[in-house]
């Protein structure tokens, strides 16, 4: 049967499933499952219905069902950047979106942008990083000119699909509102870009510290300006949530995205170029770049998110706070264990060469 847009052999799971549409957390992987690999679309689907964006911008069920297929398919078969991902960062920016203090902030068109954005913002990743496509010259990076290589292709391919009549689910939006939310896309994609992080993370300071709260704890965004710098940052949170779920969630995405980088690892020892930093799987410590990735990027993020939109974040920090933990015990563990062999090894060196004399 079709429940949300896509087959499933196990509706009443799939049904259950989506109970949990709002909710911090949600099990993408189970999702993937139920809905047979077609995890973007269903999500993405059943988002625009609940938000009712079928209706205010006029598209065409049809339509929306088969342009979120077809860029699901567009979505390269790779161990982190594929639609799993895409589906998740999605229904991340879902939830962030219904924060409290956000409440009737944005506009329809906004919001479609937001959700639309999260949806393409990877779209035929290849699983190399922007600097490797640079440093082998490759198609992507000599058509961008190594600028924000890959969100201008993801870009590029999600507006190419609209192309297609069939595909084209803005086709009842006034010229005028698409040009906007077009522009808010631009942005919020390519704000996506690692590069950009620290002056993202600026720019989110300096509102939370400029804030300005209505009576009830609603946040003001007065210019165009403030309201895509809160945009970006969203999308970007939603992108870094990873370490902000539930552990046996964020684990499965660092076993994935430690594959990817392994795998860009292996590629560059093969062409002889110099393996890239956290890509070299026989020196990697994965449980010390995580703890680095939390402290150096991902906790000054949420706890700057949190300052804006507090107290609406608060379990998602808490969460963030206690993976953290789980992760610093187990590289500890893993130097104990490391320690210890090491001691052995000499021992047993010691004790051998002690054996020869
Ligand atoms: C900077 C420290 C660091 C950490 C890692 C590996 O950890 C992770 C890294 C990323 C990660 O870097 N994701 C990412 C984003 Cl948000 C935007 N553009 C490119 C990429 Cl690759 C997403 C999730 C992770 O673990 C669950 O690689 N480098
Ligand atoms: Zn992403």
């Amino acid at each position: 049967s079709y429940p949300f847009g896509v087959k499933t052999s196990k509706p009443d799971e799939l049904d259950n499933l989506m109970k949990d549409l709002d909710v911090w957390g949600l099990n993408l992987f189970l999702m993937d499952e139920l809905t047979e690999h077609r995890p973007l679309t269903a999500v993405a689907y059943a988002i625009f219905k609940q938000r009712d964006l079928i209706n205010i911008f006029q598209i065409c069920p049809s339509t929306l069902l088969n342009y979120l297929s077809e860029l699901e398919n567009h979505y390269q078969s790779v161990p982190y950047h594929n639609k799993i991902h895409a589906a998740d960062v999605t229904q991340s920016i879902h939830v962030l979106l219904n924060s409290k203090a956000l409440e009737s902030v944005f506009t329809d068109a906004e919001i479609l942008a937001a959700i639309f954005s999260a949806a393409i913002h990877d779209v035929d990743h290849p699983g190399l990083t922007n600097q490797y496509l640079i440093n082998t010259a490759s198609e992507l990076a000599v058509m961008y000119n190594d600028d924000s290589v890959l969100e201008n292709h993801h870009l590029a391919v999600a507006f190419k699909l609209l192309q297609k009549d069939t595909l084209n689910i803005f086709h009842n939006v006034p010229r005028n509102q698409l040009r906007s939310i077009r522009n808010i896309v631009i942005d919020m994609v390519r704000a996506t870009d690692m590069s950009k992080h620290m002056s993202l993370l600026a720019e989110l300071k300096t509102m939370v510290e400029t804030k300005k709260v209505a009576g009830s704890g609603i946040i003001e965004l007065d210019s165009y300006q403030d309201r895509i710098r809160v945009l970006k940052n969203m999308l970007h949170c939603a992108d870094l949530s990873n370490p902000t779920k539930p552990l046996e969630i964020y684990r499965n995405w660092t076993e994935r995205v430690m594959n990817e980088l392994f795998m860009q690892g292996d590629r560059e020892s093969s062409q002889g170029l110099e393996i890239s930093a956290m890509c070299d799987r026989h020196k990697a410590c994965i449980e010390k770049t995580q703890v680095g990735f939390i402290d150096f990027i991902v906790h000054p993020l949420w706890e700057s998110w949190s300052d804006l939109v507090y107290p609406d974040a608060q379990d998602i920090l808490d969460t963030l706070e206690k993976n953290r933990e789980w992760y610093c015990s187990q590289a500890d563990k893993k130097q104990t264990v490391d320690k210890n062999n090491n001691e052995k090894a000499q021992m047993s060196g010691s004790t051998s060469s002690a054996l020869k004399k």
